[in-house]
């Protein structure tokens, strides 16, 4: 197999999906599901200084080093979608978290731990400012009686996210979301104990979310692995977990921007009366008046101001 980039460097080229990597190697999993541990090649770390940057997710073509055993990421393909940290004001360059991703999970708990909606706004802003869709899964539904929990989560319902009640105890909810997750590349988040791990491992029985085997030389040296990790589902795509993304601040998101992270005021935006409405002090303001009637909620408006001034703050 050799294609139109091949230089007489490499022996042969595989595709495949960089699945994790911490200290200079990577491992990548070839479209044959074969694992690999691989370097950057010289060329492409030169260029990782720019924008071109490895990131776990990331689909790249790599072969084998000429007379040798070792393996090397020869070509970065091109990303559809990638979850960033943006650098903090001032710094240059972001982080990536998961390149090519299809939406984000944000898993909270009804109860056990009491969920905050106010955190949850949290998640799903950073999921808006990378253009990424985002579903919300409460688990642990058999702690709380329905109907209330409905109603705690009827604001992101209106925002026009996907809510999705499940339990692992008792299966609820648990078709309707392995039905949304087969086949696409999604990144699993949400805060400790709300019973991510559980939830996976039982709708992918197998998939062994925390104990999944980190390849001796990618961890050589650490005790944990500090970036996402993918793991491969059955028939295709995959879930990323994301350590990073439980610290991931809102750095580097122009304040201005943050309005157009609440899905539910991106059409409200333009019947301001002012063009630059910052939807706090003005009069006439459409997002105000929606709160008034209702459509949108106290709570996600509470966290926008709020957020709104935190990013005024870091500029
Ligand atoms: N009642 C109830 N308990 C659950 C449910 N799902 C998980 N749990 C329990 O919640 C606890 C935390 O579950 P984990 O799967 O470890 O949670 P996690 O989100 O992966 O936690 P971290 O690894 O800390 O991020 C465990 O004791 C689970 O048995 C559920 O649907 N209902
Ligand atoms: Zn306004």
């Amino acid at each position: 197999m050799t294609d139109a980039t091949f230089d007489g460097t490499f022996d042969g080229t595989f595709d495949g999906v960089v699945m994790q990597g911490t200290g200079g190697i990577w491992q990548v999993r070839t479209d044959d599901a074969a694992l690999f541990d691989v370097s950057l090649r010289g060329r492409l770390k030169h260029e990782a200084h720019g924008s071109l940057k490895l990131a776990v997710g990331d689909r790249v073509t790599i072969g084998r080093v000429a007379d040798s055993d070792s393996w090397a990421i020869d070509r970065i393909h091109p990303r559809r979608s990638k979850l960033a940290r943006r650098a903090p004001a001032g710094a240059r360059g972001e982080r990536i978290i998961v390149a090519n991703l299809d939406q984000v999970l944000v898993v909270f708990a009804a109860a056990r731990p009491e969920p905050h909606p106010r955190m949850l706004d949290r998640f799903l802003v950073i999921a808006e400012a990378n253009g990424l869709a985002a579903r919300i899964i409460i688990n642990k539904v058999d702690l709380v009686d329905a109907s209330t929990i409905r109603e705690r989560f009827d604001e992101f319902v209106k925002a026009g996210y996907p809510l999705h009640l499940v339990s692992v105890v008792t299966g609820e909810g648990l078709e309707e979301l392995h039905d949304e997750v087969a086949g696409k590349d999604s990144a699993l988040t949400g805060p400790s104990g709300v019973g991510k791990s559980s939830l996976m491992n039982r709708l992918f029985p197998g998939l062994d979310l925390r104990t999944a085997e980190i390849s001796d030389s990618v961890n050589k040296g650490r005790h944990t692995t500090v970036g996402a990790v993918l793991h491969p589902l059955p028939g295709g795509g995959f879930v990323a977990d994301t350590p990073g993304l439980r610290e991931v601040g809102l750095w580097g998101i122009d304040a201005r921007e943050i309005a157009q992270c609440f899905p539910e005021f991106r059409p409200l935006i333009h019947d301001c009366r002012f063009a630059d409405c910052t939807h706090t002090v003005e009069p006439e303001c459409a997002i105000k008046a929606a709160i008034r009637s209702g459509t949108v909620g106290k709570g996600r408006y509470e966290s926008y101001v709020k957020l709104r001034e935190e990013l005024a703050e870091q500029s």
